[in-house]
């Protein structure tokens, strides 16, 4: 029997990752290739004929899969019965901002938002929150929305978790998909600490650890991270644009594993709220190691974490600390 079709909300739906996104979303990347979709596409009043022009697209593309588009400038409308919220609307920093320059601007656009979702998304609605700084965004979204559980919400980190795999799997010149089990902890910021101590890489001989193959230490505890905390910038400065069309893939990636669940064996990096779980103050969306099963997250336990993580994943949480200070003084 047909699967009845999920309401899929993606604000700032005319942008640049918006453009990417929606066409993945009606072939089936993000929730399966036997799952229809309702797109519901939110943009604003200045946005609103190129986001017409979007859905025209969406028309003429004939995706089996799509069965319906609701494209709006209401958010009221655009919220109603949605299943799934990918939060992109927002404004993207240029050459030379950090991530947390572009606060005042976000953080009262998801203070906003908050309100419309708790009030009309369908119950249980899981929120990915992809638009910067996406902690902090992810955080003032669930303060403004109590309603909504916590474990509903989350910001992308997949992207970086991606951007380490594709590092390791071009220096080991191994297939990306061989590779498994990075970590992004923390911020989705250039504070964040990419970590494979626990990375592996399938080979003839069984999976082995990225370290042993590596066999660069150096590498990977210096260039390795810092090309990955600096990637966003690297690509803002050769497209002029921030990165669209690898974020709008990590966000499919995100809702899939959460829904459809991670492979046995396998985690990946998800922006989650914090409980405690290694020392990380609770009350911020902090990036973790998860799996997912029967639509729920779980933060991995026991994971061994030395000294020179130990000082990344601190710092991470304490710049976390501070954008939420600083997202609570733009908000008063
Ligand atoms: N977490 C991550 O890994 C990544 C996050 N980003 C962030 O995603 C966001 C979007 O990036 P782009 O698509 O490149 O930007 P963009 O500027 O091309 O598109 C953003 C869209 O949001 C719309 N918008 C603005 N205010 C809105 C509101 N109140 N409600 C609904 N829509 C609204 C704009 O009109 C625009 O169409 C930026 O904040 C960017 O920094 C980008 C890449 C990766
Ligand atoms: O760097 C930016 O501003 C866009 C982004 O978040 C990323 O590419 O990771």
């Amino acid at each position: 029997m047909a699967k009845d079709p999920v309401r899929v909300l993606v604000t700032g739906a005319a942008g640049q990752i918006g453009y990417a996104l929606v066409p993945m979303i009606a072939r089936g990347v993000m929730l399966g290739p036997d799952q229809p979709v309702i797109l519901h596409m939110l943009d604003i009043p200045p946005a609103a004929e190129s986001l017409n022009g979007v859905k025209m697209e969406l028309v003429d593309a004939a995706f089996p899969l799509l069965k319906g588009v609701v494209a709006t400038t209401d958010v009221v409308e655009a919220c109603t019965g949605v299943n799934i919220a990918v939060m992109v609307g927002g404004f993207p920093r240029k050459e030379g901002m950090e991530r947390k320059d572009v606060m005042t601007k976000n953080v009262s656009i998801y203070k906003s938002q908050a309100s419309a979702l708790e009030k009309h998304a369908a119950a249980n609605c899981k929120v990915l929150v992809v638009a910067n700084p996406a902690n902090t965004n992810a955080l003032i979204l669930k303060e403004f929305a109590p309603s909504i559980p916590e474990r509903n919400i989350s910001c992308l980190t997949r992207l970086d978790h991606n951007r380490a795999l594709g590092q390791i799997s071009e220096r080991l010149s191994v297939p990306v998909s061989d590779v498994k089990n990075v970590i992004i902890w923390g911020n989705h910021s250039s504070t964040q600490y990419p970590d494979v101590n626990h990375a592996t890489v399938k080979t003839p001989a069984g999976e082995k650890p990225v370290r042993e193959l590596v066999s660069d230490d150096t590498w990977l505890n210096g260039e390795f991270i810092t090309t990955v905390q600096q990637r966003g910038a690297a690509i803002i400065k050769a497209r002029k644009l921030s990165s669209a069309l690898s974020a709008a893939s990590g966000a499919c990636d995100h809702i899939r594993d959460w829904v459809l669940g991670t492979p046995e064996g396998t985690w990946v990096s998800m922006g989650v709220y914090s409980d405690g779980s290694y020392n990380v103050p609770a009350g911020l969306i902090y990036s973790f190691p998860v799996t997912c099963a029967n639509g729920e997250w779980k933060i991995v336990q026991g994971l061994s974490i030395d000294e020179f993580s130990r000082k990344k994943l601190d710092l991470t949480a304490e710049e976390l600390t501070e954008e939420k200070a600083l997202a609570y003084s733009c908000l008063s």
